[in-house]
């Protein structure tokens, strides 16, 4: 990598392990010294996040960058050779609306990420982060943020190879820059988690509120439960506000619910944002908030390729041509509960509500079955 001072190879900690100088070949390698020292030993005050895979610090490298670096958590952490086979992967791909990774740290036991620092938080934070932000997302600004994200996730599906799928796309995952062009994270993660490893979510209620139910309850990844998450997100972006607000009336609590009426009504501008204060463009909103009522429709075959969605979204290709069906909710297949578990920390509970009498009633976290609860046994059918 040519933004930094000397690269991997010649770097003290490579030279004391061959294991470290086989896998490395894109990645630069830190020095655990290198990175006390970025992060003024991991001080609280440069902690800016804690996620499901560990903590994350503000720090600032040698060659003066700023970096987010990302701690996993103890265990998460899998053999030296098997993480920077992976580290590389994601390392290779580059685009612009991704997070750039760095480089790592795995001396000892620690497995550490150093990604490009993004001035500008998450999407979570700041748009949806119920007014805790003094930036302003403009219709124009919203647009460039839902075409970059469905950039990404096409070059994610449909260009890199083996492709990914993300299986996490939500809004937390979404960075911006400082001139707020989205980038999104932690692709390729769900590979460096050892397969016995369940995925807590900081945010379970909210990450749920993303899966695709055939991925949430039958465990089955294709990249259509990617695309149904991202239906989530720009329904979200449109409308200013999280898939799910208990504060609301009960018919308004679960966004995509309520997009499914107001679409039925012909009264789907409702649905915009009211922060813009009119400052929209109306038929394109509406086309915007139908696209992601197609991304989100019940049978993951009528769900449009993200490198569909990027044409619609760009007015490259007709997206009122498509007949809409309704969305497939996850409030129709169960009442979902969430309880705390003392030995392992984290359950997940589903009762099969009266719409859905034959999916098996219970689910915990050892079945494989979402995000929360884990990534890896999950089946993967590369056909969609
Ligand atoms: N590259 C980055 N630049 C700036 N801030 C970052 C960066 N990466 C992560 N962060 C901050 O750290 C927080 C935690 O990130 P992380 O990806 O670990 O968890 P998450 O996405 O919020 O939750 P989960 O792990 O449950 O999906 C983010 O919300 C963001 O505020």
């Amino acid at each position: 990598m040519t933004c930094f001072p000397f690269f991997s190879k010649g770097s003290s900690s490579s030279r004391q392990d061959p294991d470290i100088d086989e896998g490395i070949q894109n990645v630069r390698i830190f020095t655990y010294k290198e990175l006390i020292k970025a992060t003024d030993d991991f001080s609280p005050a440069n902690k800016i996040g804690e996620g499901g895979f560990g903590s994350v610090y503000k720090g600032r490298l040698k060659n003066g960058k700023f970096a987010a670096i990302k701690v996993l958590s103890a265990e998460s952490r899998q053999g030296v050779k098997e993480f920077l086979t992976e580290i590389n992967t994601i390392a290779e791909i580059q685009h612009e609306n991704l997070v750039k990774l760095y480089g790592c740290c795995v001396e000892r036991n620690n497995r550490i990420l150093v990604y490009n620092y993004l001035e500008n938080n998450s999407l979570a934070q700041t748009l949806l982060g119920g007014g805790h932000s003094s930036l302003y997302f403009d219709w124009r600004t919203r647009c460039g943020i839902c075409i970059g994200v469905a950039r990404g996730l096409a070059f994610l599906h449909e260009e890199v190879r083996p492709l990914i799928v993300h299986r996490d796309i939500k809004a937390s995952n979404i960075l911006l820059d400082k001139d707020l062009t989205p980038k999104i994270s932690d692709f390729g993660l769900a590979k460096l988690i050892p397969p016995n490893m369940t995925h807590v979510s900081t945010r379970v209620a909210g990450t749920l509120g993303y899966l695709a139910p055939e991925y949430a309850i039958g465990g089955k990844l294709t990249r259509k439960a990617d695309i149904y998450s991202f239906g989530v997100l720009l329904v979200e972006i449109v409308s200013g506000r999280n898939n799910t607000n208990s504060r609301l009336p009960i018919e308004e609590q679960f966004l995509l619910e309520r997009a499914w009426q107001l679409y039925e009504r012909k009264e789907l501008v409702g649905l915009v944002d009211p922060s813009l204060n009119g400052e929209f463009d109306a038929e394109q909103a509406c086309k915007y908030l139908k696209i992601g009522l197609l991304c989100t429709q019940e049978s993951p075959k009528l769900r449009p390729s993200m490198t569909s969605v990027v044409k619609m979204l760009t007015g490259k290709m007709d997206a009122d041509d498509r007949k809409i069906t309704k969305p497939a909710l996850i409030s129709d297949f169960m009442d979902l509960k969430v309880r705390k578990n003392q030995e392992s920390n984290i359950d997940t509970t589903y009762n099969t509500s009266s719409a859905s009498e034959n999916q098996d009633s219970t689910m915990t976290s050892s079945a494989p079955s979402t995000s929360v609860t884990t990534f890896s046994t999950a089946q993967y059918d590369q056909s969609m």
